[in-house]
């Protein structure tokens, strides 16, 4: 076991800038997730503490030690990539148990057989384990590789998209797996992905990398609640949180320019009026209203239906309100029927409003 602290870290690759002054700390036992889109630097964020690629700057401390000079072999991490190195001719179990049988991590082979028996079956490969690594399908690979990272004794593990190949269902399923391995090892787990739905499912907090830079570090309520910025806001969730752009209106209001969006700011923010503003409301937090008013607090809107689309059991529906786009999800049946260009009443809870400033990177100011 063993924290892990990067600070500053800066890694450019010719004219490309990898890692933009990474800060990150990792706790004792944590599993942490690490998000960002393509090329945001997280594979070379692992790497850079695995050992295997030198930082121009910064610094990788694991468990209080400076890793400078640290050999990848003398840094007790064990990484796992999205491509992955195994022996075709060897049964899955003697590529599992590889790394038990080198000079460096040598066990006795009754407990190496222990170890390997059980992260198979925390991983549902025991079946597998006599056959060939080169007769398995991609998926089966890939968790033998995931496998035989996690039977070796590590102060921490780097995993990098260790799902990528499973099809939907299965990596649900070993999304719960690796969590109770996590929690069984208690071993540091820096888990990199590109999936907002595994982050949120699977790390103790995120981390969300944007070009080479953290911009937001929190629990996964705190990282949806409070997203730091638009970026951020945009990085989770499906369909997308709403971005409407405005200004502070007199009165603390928020309205759009044709003023057909013009609602109270979200919690008692105080911005000047004329200042540019973007309001963000997750597609989930808006309703239909059918008959009435809305709900306690809730703000209305009318406009008129752009566009629907089912999502399984649920409809996005699309409005129109003036120049603007708000989305929404609702069941299915409230949205049978609807069609552009009927005309609708949404309502958008108060509590839920996020409000961003768009002269300083979309940062969020409220609530
Ligand atoms: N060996 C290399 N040579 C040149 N450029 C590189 C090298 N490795 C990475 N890069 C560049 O550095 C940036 C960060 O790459 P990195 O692989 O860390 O991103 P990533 O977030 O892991 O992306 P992905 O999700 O696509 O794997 C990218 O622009 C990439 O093209």
């Amino acid at each position: 076991m063993a924290e892990i602290v990067l600070t500053g870290l800066r890694k450019t690759y010719g004219k490309v800038t990898a890692l933009d002054g990474v800060d990150l700390e990792l706790r004792d036992g944590e599993f942490f997730c690490l998000l960002g889109p393509s090329g945001a630097g997280k594979t070379t964020t692992l790497k850079a503490v695995a050992g295997l690629e030198q930082p121009d700057a910064g610094r990788v401390e694991i468990g209080g030690v400076d890793m400078d000079g640290v050999e990848p072999y003398d840094r007790r991490v064990a990484m796992c990539f999205e491509s992955y190195a195994l022996y075709p001719h060897y049964s899955a179990y003697d590529n599992m148990a590889s790394p038990l049988r080198s000079p460096r991590y040598k066990v006795p082979a009754d407990e190496a057989a222990r170890r390997v028996g059980r992260i198979a079956e925390l991983l549902g490969i025991s079946h597998l384990l006599d056959r060939n690594v080169g007769e398995l399908s991609n998926g089966q690979r890939q968790r033998v590789a995931l496998g035989r990272v996690l039977v070796r004794p590590a102060d921490a593990f780097l995993l990098d998209e260790p799902l990528s190949h499973l099809d939907a269902k299965l990596r649900q399923s070993m999304r719960a797996e690796l969590k109770a391995i996590g929690a069984v090892e208690r071993t540091t787990t820096l888990y990199v992905t590109h999936d907002y739905v595994e982050a949120l499912g699977l790390g103790d907090r995120i981390g969300v990398l944007r070009e080479g830079r953290i911009v937001q570090v929190g629990t996964r309520e705190e990282i949806w609640e409070r997203p730091a910025d638009t970026f951020v806001a945009e990085s989770f969730g499906k369909p997308r949180v709403n971005l409407v752009a405005g200004a502070a209106a007199e009165g603390g209001r928020f309205r759009t320019p044709d003023g057909e969006i013009d609602i109270p700011l979200p919690g008692g923010a105080a911005v000047p009026p004329g200042r540019s503003l973007v309001l963000g409301v997750r597609p989930r937090d808006v309703a239909l209203v059918r008959d009435g008013r809305p709900a306690d607090g809730a703000a209305e809107l009318r406009g008129r239906v752009y566009v629907t689309e089912i999502l399984g059991r649920h409809s996005e529906v699309t409005v129109s309100v003036g120049e603007s786009r708000v989305s929404l999800v609702v069941p299915r049946e409230d949205a049978a029927g609807l069609g552009r260009p009927d005309p609708v009443r949404l309502a958008v809870p108060t509590v839920e409003r996020l409000l961003f400033d768009p002269a300083h990177g979309g940062r969020r100011i409220a609530p």
